[in-house]
């Protein structure tokens, strides 16, 4: 990792309260002047908390293992560089599923808060603390980079303003060797009642049904309630129209999710039998209290060329 890039502080006003920052166990915490803050491990960089208006906004499972003995179940889980069970017969084919990203033990890189020059001492909704992290093929333990012996550098940045949270990853090719990858950010939002909420954004759109033997169907629902086992990769949507759950009963929007270079979403509930099934999934009935709206890129692969990088990213409004 190249430590030279570390994200300086910038535009910070002295006498205005400031983010606060605590590093403990192996976790990363950020907290706004005005209350919100975020959480992030440093196994998977996996974000675990994220609160906003004074309450928790993603789903953690009871059962997450938060050890670093396995990916965590809940929050943010970064996928990459694959998505799902790895193709045979591909570079990533040795690879557990999802890659290696939500696995591995990510570094700091650093904090930087910013704060709009015209909004300064009035409107405190510009002000945004910005945690950055890294993952190089250095860090991976051996077994993982046996599996995908690829130069690699990853910086992950999670920020968080007052009504968004925002993460995005940059990935560069560190050696003389294109690569494929996939990406993806496993959002568990964190529900009252799963038969409550609707997905809204995805009507007309193309999707692959991985409960239905991996069929292609097209959306027809402008508001998809989810009633049953739910594990859909809708394609080729326009990243900067909102992907919103919203709620039944009133129509209003809880989450809305846009997304830079992050062309398909992915929608999934385990519903109750792959709930039961999941080890680290409780309690049972804690289906009815996420949803993962995941944006990603994973309905093909991103090509990068030797010495290129590729960014994309995801923000997160809530409760709007
Ligand atoms: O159990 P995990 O490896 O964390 O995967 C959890 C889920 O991730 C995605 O949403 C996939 O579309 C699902 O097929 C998968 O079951």
């Amino acid at each position: 990792m190249d430590r030279s890039k570390k994200p300086a502080a910038i535009g910070v006003g002295a006498s205005l309260p400031q983010p606060t920052i605590a590093i403990k166990d192996n976790t990363i915490s950020a907290s706004l002047p005005s209350g919100e803050s975020v959480t992030i491990h440093l196994y998977g960089a996996t974000v675990t908390s994220w609160k906003a208006n004074g309450q928790e906004q993603l789903f953690v499972s009871k059962k997450a293992h938060l050890d670093g003995s396995k990916p965590i179940r809940g929050g943010i889980p970064l996928v990459f560089p694959v998505f799902g069970p790895p193709p045979q017969n591909h570079v990533t084919s040795p690879l557990p599923q999802h890659g290696f990203a939500r696995n591995s033990n990510w570094e700091f890189l650093g904090k930087s808060s910013s704060e709009s020059a015209e909004t300064a001492g009035q409107e405190k909704a510009d002000l945004a603390v910005k945690l950055d992290f890294g993952l190089s093929h250095t860090m991976l333990t051996e077994e993982f980079r046996k599996a995908w012996p690829l130069e690699f550098g990853l910086v992950y940045s999670v920020t968080l303003t007052k009504d968004t949270l925002e993460t995005s990853l940059q990935v560069r090719n560190e050696g003389t060797q294109n690569f494929e990858f996939q990406v993806l950010m496993h959002t568990y939002f964190n529900i009252d009642n799963i038969s409550n909420v609707r997905v809204k954004g995805l009507d007309s759109k193309t999707y692959v049904d991985k409960t239905r033997n991996a069929t292609s169907h097209t959306e027809s629902s402008a508001a998809l309630a989810i009633t049953e086992e739910t594990d859909r990769v809708y394609k080729e949507l326009d990243p900067a129209v909102p992907v919103i759950i919203s709620s039944a009963d009133d129509d209003k929007p809880i989450f809305s999710l846009t997304r830079k270079a992050l062309t398909d979403v992915v929608v999934w509930n385990p519903w109750i039998e792959k709930a039961k099934g999941m080890a680290d999934f409780g309690p049972d009935e804690a289906y009815q209290n996420m949803l993962c709206v995941e944006a990603g890129a994973v309905s093909g692969w991103q090509t990068l060329e030797a010495g290129e990088a590729w960014e994309g990213g995801q923000t997160i409004k809530s409760r709007l």
